[in-house]
């Protein structure tokens, strides 16, 4: 089956909590790019993924997918239109096994339950996941977990995936990984919050910074070694 082409993204003007955490933000994001948000803890990351996603409402300012004004569209029709978002905390079905947690994400976005089956055990091989896909995912380690909820998104034929610090808590393995199987999707649109620079460096065609609650381009060569002194210094000094 043909996947359906990625997304392009476009928020102006938005603005979140009356401005108290985003104001006047705008940003452009390209169909089939890979685009990093890093910022300091509080910054505005995850609500800007929310607002994205349709779980939480801008009190100003417009978004457009592919051109088209999604920004009052409930959080099920922005899914239907290929929004997955993952979770810092995912939410899964505990007693439902790794196999049963990513189908039943999975279902909606194909047109047999055959299919969905079928992409779910891809994802599950692609992961690593084959070795514990009939464990219930209440025995999981947050690790396995966090990567059971990437599989999730990844089976539902993301046309926009936001990621929401996708390497928090997994080893380097995983985390190599991750980057591996990010550089590869085609035709997504990825948006990835991250405080790994190392993973944003090699997985991001764009990066922005959030700041003051807008969101300014960054090179890579902006975060070189003293880059990331300076973010650390800045999330840290932000949390104290
Ligand atoms: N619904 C809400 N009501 C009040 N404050 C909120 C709400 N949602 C988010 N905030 C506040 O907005 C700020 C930004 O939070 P957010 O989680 O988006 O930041 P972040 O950049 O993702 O941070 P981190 O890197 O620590 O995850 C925080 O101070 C948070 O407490």
């Amino acid at each position: 089956m043909t996947p359906p082409p990625a997304a392009a993204l476009e928020l102006t003007g938005l603005s979140y909590l009356d401005d108290r955490i985003l104001h006047d933000l705008d940003l452009t994001v390209t169909a089939g790019s890979r685009h990093a948000l890093i910022g300091a803890n509080g910054a505005g990351k995850s609500s800007l993924l929310n607002l994205i996603a349709g779980l939480a409402a801008p009190s100003r300012g417009r978004i457009l997918l592919d051109g088209r004004d999604i920004t009052r569209r409930t959080q099920r029709a922005r899914a239907r239109l290929g929004i997955a978002r993952t979770f810092q905390t995912p939410s899964l079905i505990d007693d439902h096994t790794v196999i049963r947690n990513i189908t039943v994400a999975a279902r909606p976005h194909h047109p047999t339950r055959r299919q969905a089956g079928s992409a779910t055990c891809q994802i599950i091989g692609r992961l690593g996941l084959t070795p514990i896909a009939a464990r219930p995912v209440g025995t999981l380690s947050h690790a396995q977990r966090r990567l059971v909820d990437l599989a999730g998104a990844l089976a539902s034929r993301p046309r926009l995936l936001l990621l929401d610090e996708p390497s928090s808590g997994l080893d380097e393995a995983s985390i190599a990984l991750i980057g591996e199987i990010l550089t590869r999707l085609q035709d997504v649109t990825v948006i990835l919050v991250e405080h790994d620079l190392s993973l944003v460096t090699s997985v991001a065609t764009h990066i922005s910074e959030l700041r003051d609650g807008q969101a300014h381009p960054l090179d890579h060569a902006a975060l070189g070694p003293d880059a990331t002194a300076l973010h650390q210094g800045r999330a840290q000094g932000q949390s104290c």
